[in-house]
């Protein structure tokens, strides 16, 4: 029988998490009473860099546990700069649930609306459309907790070693692929670009021997390299030739946030972070600090985010209405910036949270 009742864990986390969480969830709520057939379980948690500065603890364990038997997390955005562990580092759970709950792919699609102006302006930049998948769990972040520092003083010397095991790319390239192999039968290019750093690290070296290994099982995708340095002049010379590229957590972190630049700005990012059985997801962005409680949130990014939740699930479970009512939401959203009436902050625009929210309802009470 299909299963129709969803537990999502909910975490707000901190800054503008907190202006966008509950009208997502007014909305997901929404679509999917108008599909019918399904009802979500929210439950939310707090998390995050306020919940540490508080409690001491940044992701408490009934929240961890939580997210764990739950059937999906969506979760908005975490860390305050001001707000740090004793080493220095920033409060950042989302990596914590990213490691133990072995998300390895993080899913960072790159499409923009038509009706903004964008950066780029050329005809084929108004159609982007492609993928970008960062390894989630391990790179050069695989170290922040175990960093060190040799020496003192002025022969001091900082050191965080990067991870790139042959297990940790074999799954996210075989996902990559994957994904490719599903866009080419929806007529998109079905090719896979893997961005690295080989001419200079022999660990990347490593990862690309792995991804021509793995490539060698998918005949039917184009599997081609690019350095991560050519990558950033190509994403903004020629974004258009991509479909799905793949990268190293780091190179990812930073990739993905010249896609969201690409997009009009990070509220217009989403994303998931992916696994085996298990799913968070959360838009790109931070928690904005220097907009929070002003009104200029854009909850774009969470709601396509949400609707990335609702898709995964219905693939997961089988569930066409899910799947639908995935589909509304990015046409509601689609329709609402079609419309030319919105021009959000990042745009140089004063279309708010409130404005933005306002007209994806009512587009998606038209579909
Ligand atoms: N996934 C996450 O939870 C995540 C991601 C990035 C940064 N952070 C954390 O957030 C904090 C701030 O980081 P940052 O300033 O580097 O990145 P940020 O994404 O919070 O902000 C970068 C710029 O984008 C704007 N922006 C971001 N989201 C927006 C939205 N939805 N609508 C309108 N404008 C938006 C901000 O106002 C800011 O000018 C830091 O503590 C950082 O560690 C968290
Ligand atoms: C805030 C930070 C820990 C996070 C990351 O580096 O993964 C963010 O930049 C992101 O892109 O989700």
């Amino acid at each position: 029988m299909t299963k129709t009742n969803f537990t999502i864990t909910v975490l707000p986390g901190d800054g503008i998490g907190h202006e966008i969480t509950e009208i997502c969830l007014d909305l997901l709520n929404q679509v999917v009473s108008k599909v019918g057939g399904n009802q979500l379980e929210f439950t939310s948690f707090a998390a995050g860099a306020a919940h540490y500065k508080e409690t001491g603890i940044s992701l408490p364990e009934e929240a961890m546990q939580h997210a764990f038997n739950s059937d999906a997390t969506l979760l908005a955005c975490m860390g305050l700069p001001s707000i740090r562990y004793p080493d220095g580092r920033e409060i950042a759970p989302q990596l914590e649930l990213r490691e133990k709950m072995d998300l390895f792919a993080g899913v960072r699609p790159v499409k923009t609306m038509p009706g903004l102006p964008l950066p780029l302006t050329s005809d084929a930049a108004k159609n982007l459309d492609f993928v970008l998948i960062r390894e989630s769990t391990e790179g050069l972040f695989a170290s922040r907790e175990t960093f060190k520092i040799e020496g003192e003083g002025e022969s001091a010397a900082a050191y965080d070693t990067q991870k790139i095991s042959y297990q940790g790319c074999k799954r996210v390239f075989d996902f990559a692929f994957g994904l490719a192999k599903q866009r080419k039968q929806q007529g998109y290019q079905g090719k896979v670009t893997c961005v690295d750093k080989a001419n200079v690290l022999g660990s990347f070296y490593f990862m690309r021997q792995v991804f021509d290994e793995r490539a060698k099982n998918h005949t039917d995708i184009t599997a081609e390299h690019i350095y991560v340095d050519a990558a950033a002049l190509q994403l903004v010379a020629k974004p258009w030739q991509f479909d799905v590229l793949v990268t190293e957590n780091m190179f990812g972190d930073i990739l993905s946030d010249l896609g969201a630049g690409l997009m009009g700005g990070m509220g217009m990012a989403p994303s998931a972070d992916i696994g085996f059985e298990k799913a968070v997801f959360q838009p790109c962005h931070g928690t904005a600090p220097d907009i929070i409680g002003q009104g200029k949130a854009n909850p774009t990014a969470m709601f396509l985010s949400g609707a990335m939740m609702l898709d995964w699930l219905g693939h997961q479970h089988n569930n066409v209405q899910l799947i639908k009512a995935a589909n509304l939401v990015n046409k509601a959203v689609e329709n609402a910036y079609a419309s030319e009436e919105l021009l959000p902050y990042e745009l140089g625009g004063n279309s708010g949270t409130k404005a933005i929210t306002d007209k994806v309802f009512a587009e998606l009470a038209k579909l």
